[in-house]
């Protein structure tokens, strides 16, 4: 931990996850993991989507932060299993549950056993903006140009 490490308060909803507290597996680690707190194994079919309990929630209050919630690779590359929503925003002033939408993408059953860690949590920084209205802008480089106009290589 470093001594700037900001401290975020969290509540354990379940007993069961005491133990397996999300942590950074390293020290350059962006995310912790998730586990899923079920109570039974749970398979999903191709193209199955279910909501997933955490037993955490984490109260971020600062509105310069938000949370994310990210798909694993490995999961998401090698079984397919992604997120309902594809990425999670967790608002600042959000204290419920963290939740999980797991979402099996891929072609085969794939079954999430109990205190699988299934999803990371990532928190970053967040700027709330005003929004000016205005008639036109000054002109920039790109102008409207998006969606491929710079060219493919
Ligand atoms: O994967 C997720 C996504 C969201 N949330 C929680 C935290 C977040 O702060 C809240 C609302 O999320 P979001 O704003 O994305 O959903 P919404 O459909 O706009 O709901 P709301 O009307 O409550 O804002 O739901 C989760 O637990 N897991
Ligand atoms: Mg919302």
């Amino acid at each position: 931990m470093t001594p700037s490490q900001p401290r975020l308060e969290c509540r354990v909803l379940d007993e069961r996850l005491r133990d397996v507290m999300p942590a950074y597996a390293t020290q350059g680690s962006a995310g912790m993991d998730l586990r899923a707190l079920l109570d039974a194994p749970l398979t999903l079919s191709p193209g199955d989507c279910e909501l997933v309990r955490t037993g955490l929630a984490i109260h971020i209050a600062d509105p310069n932060l938000a949370g994310m919630i990210l798909p694993r690779s490995g999961l998401g590359h090698k079984h397919g299993i992604v997120l309902g929503n594809l990425v999670g925003l967790i608002d600042a002033d959000y204290q419920g549950e963290l939740m999980i939408s797991v979402w099996n993408r891929g072609q085969r059953p794939f079954t999430v056993e109990p205190l699988t860690r299934l999803a990371q949590y990532v928190v970053v920084p967040v700027v709330q903006v005003a929004l000016d209205v205005v008639d036109d802008f000054t002109p920039s480089e790109r102008g409207a140009g998006g969606f491929g106009s710079t060219g493919a290589r």
